[in-house]
């Protein structure tokens, strides 16, 4: 893959919400995403029809014991009487097994496709660049690999179920009903014209209705987890009561959103109830009218009685099934909006290249890089630093280091111009390779409810015991490590919070001494530290920094002293490059201005 200099790069795209896909579209795609789903349908649509047929039979034994058995013209046949017993007996087995066989394989089927769909989903998020991540607050993220894909799951077992049965009793009782008499079989089905007539106009509006209350779901779980992830700030401002007022605001949303879907599955549960009421009359009086005319005989009437229900039952059910069903065609629009929305940030697959060992190369070719919809952060960088070099970034808040240390270890693309490593765009350098050659150590390094060895090992996962201490001796960390209460198997709790932050820090920078990059970038972390934790900390990086090219958003100027270079930026540009010794000496530059501000507050 070879890119233009100064192409375009995607950046962020926002994550689909799905909504403009439509319903059938949306089972299509979702079929096609989770094959699974339809894995041995045919023979759960065979046991459907099975069980559907197998009801049928209780009215015909019905009908024929009382026309032909018991109503017999020689007196009533007990031996048929007998016979029909046993056809019903073997009607409601054949019923029951069928029944038995289609529950547990679309129980099966349904769970295996939604497992291999969560999957799908968890990893397609950690596919999408940060950027892509954050343009979705991260709450409703999860809700949607969550809780709207349990819904997709528990309409695909229930409602799934119930809807192939139901279409399944609904065609055979129109069958056998037509076959009986098609004068009844007319009057059933007018009955329930108005309610057939209506059902697509209900699914558009519960179809929008549902729409709302999955959006709603979404962002009352992100108002509820973000104060739980944030607790201690929440606790330190005492802004309960805030944060309670906006968690309330979601939930009477969510709550308002429900009822409003509810109202219409009410409306048309009653359209049901009417129709099916006036089914079951309609027959009765048309029943005994054909009957006086003898145009009909008593079992017949009692077998449609039976026919009517086996028609009214699902029809009834069906109501509900639309309902879930539209509820979980919106979750599943919002699930598929997740597997749809490409990963900006993609490995270039075969044609990628391999960076080769040693201190890397590094060279920005006109940069430039503008967040989703806002100004450029950065303009026209161009820079290039030698192997081996030791960089530090400077400039005040907000003027774009952090940025281009994200462009430098692609976590994003640049939006212009070209990021090289040892000559090589990032873009087409193999993930692997660029993952194992480059690494970055955030402010706050992100430590998992483990132990200390565990959170290392995320640096080189097949590390030994043995060799995480032995790096802890070459950063000079192993008295350290051997203070803490159980060594490197101490656990750091929830986020790391059972370590200090400082200690917290040494674990990022084992951590990333056990990658063993060749390009090391810094951001600077701001926490401040007790003395003694911090000539530990300096120590650490003076050794992990020796033999390697590294770049250091510097919030000490105490690192950009010992730098080899120092890269002032300034409202996304560079305006100034060169050692301490040099930038120092140019009064009336930023760098001269930060550095005299720097030594005022920290008085050196
Ligand atoms: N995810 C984002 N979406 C939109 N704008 C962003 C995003 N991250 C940063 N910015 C904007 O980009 C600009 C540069 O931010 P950046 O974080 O790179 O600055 P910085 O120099 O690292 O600041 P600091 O020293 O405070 O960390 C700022 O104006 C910031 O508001």
């Amino acid at each position: 893959m070879s890119l233009r200099p100064g192409a375009t790069g995607p950046v962020g795209s926002q994550v689909s919400s799905g909504e403009e896909i439509g319903a059938v579209e949306t089972i299509r795609r979702g079929i096609a995403q989770t094959p699974e789903l339809v894995h041995g349908i045919g023979w759960t649509l065979f046991f459907a029809v099975v069980a559907s047929l197998g009801q049928v039979i209780v009215p015909i034994a019905v009908q024929q014991t009382l026309d032909r058995g018991l109503n017999a013209p020689g007196g009533p046949d007990l031996s048929f009487v007998t016979w029909m017993g046993v056809a019903a007996f073997f009607g409601l087995v054949v019923t029951s097994v069928a029944s038995y066989f289609m529950t547990s394989r679309l129980f099966t089927t349904s769970e295996r496709g939604l497992a291999t769909l969560r999957t799908k989903a968890f990893r397609h998020i950690h596919d999408l660049s940060l950027l892509t991540q954050s343009t979705e607050r991260r709450g409703a993220l999860v809700s949607r690999v969550t809780s709207d894909v349990d819904q997709v799951s528990q309409f695909l077992v229930y409602g799934g179920l119930l809807l192939v049965i139901s279409v399944g009793q609904v065609l055979v009782a129109t069958v056998i009903m037509a076959v009986y008499s098609w004068q009844l079989c007319l009057v059933v089905w007018l009955c329930f014209a108005p309610l057939f007539i209506s059902i697509r106009y209900f699914q558009r509006k519960l179809s929008d209705a549902y729409g709302l209350v999955r959006r709603q779901a979404g962002a009352m779980l992100s108002a509820v987890s973000e104060p739980v992830v944030g607790a201690s700030v929440v606790r330190s401002y005492a802004v309960q009561e805030r944060t309670q007022d906006r968690i309330d605001e979601a939930i009477d949303g969510f709550k308002a959103a429900s009822t409003r879907a509810q109202q219409f599955t009410v409306i048309s549960f009653s359209l049901g109830g009417i129709s099916a009421g006036l089914a079951n009359a309609g027959v009765l009086v048309i029943g005994v009218l054909l009957g006086l005319t003898g145009e009909m005989t008593a079992g017949t009437v009692l077998a449609f009685a039976f026919l009517v229900t086996l028609f009214v039952g699902p029809v009834q059910m069906g109501t509900q099934i639309i309902t879930d069903a539209q509820n979980a065609i919106a979750s599943w629009r919002r699930v598929i909006g997740i597997l749809e929305t490409p990963a900006d940030v993609v490995d270039p697959g075969e044609d990628a290249t391999h960076l080769p060992r040693g201190p890397m190369d590094v060279r920005f070719e006109d940069v430039s890089f503008a967040y989703p919809g806002g100004p450029l952060v950065l303009r026209d960088v161009d820079l290039e630093f030698r192997a081996g070099t030791r960089v530090a970034i400077v400039g005040e808040t907000g003027s774009g280091k952090s940025t281009f240390a994200k462009l430098l270890t692609r976590l994003m693309d640049p939006t212009t111009g070209r990021v090289l490593l040892d000559g090589v765009d990032v873009r087409e350098v193999a993930h692997s390779s660029l993952r194992r050659g480059v690494v970055l150590v955030p402010q706050e390094g992100f430590l998992f409810d483990d132990t200390i060895a565990a959170n290392v090992r995320y640096g080189r996962l097949e590390a030994t015991e043995e060799e995480i201490v032995r790096a802890a001796e070459e950063l000079g960390l192993a008295d350290w490590l051997a203070g803490l209460p159980s060594g490197v198997r101490t656990m750091v709790g929830q986020r790391g919070e059972s370590l200090s932050a400082g200690e917290r820090q040494l674990v990022a920078l084992l951590r990333a001494h056990l990658a063993d990059p060749d390009l090391l970038v810094l951001d600077e972390a701001t926490s401040a530290v007790d003395p003694e934790l911090e000539v530990r900390i300096g120590r650490a990086l003076e050794r992990l920094m020796t033999g390697r090219t590294s770049v250091t958003i510097a919030h000490r100027l105490s690192t950009a002293e010992q730098a080899d270079e120092v890269v002032v930026v300034d409202a996304g540009r560079v305006v100034q490059r060169g050692s301490h010794a040099e930038l120092v000496t140019q009064p009336d530059l930023p760098y001269a201005r930060l550095h005299a501000s720097w030594v005022a507050q920290h008085g050196r």
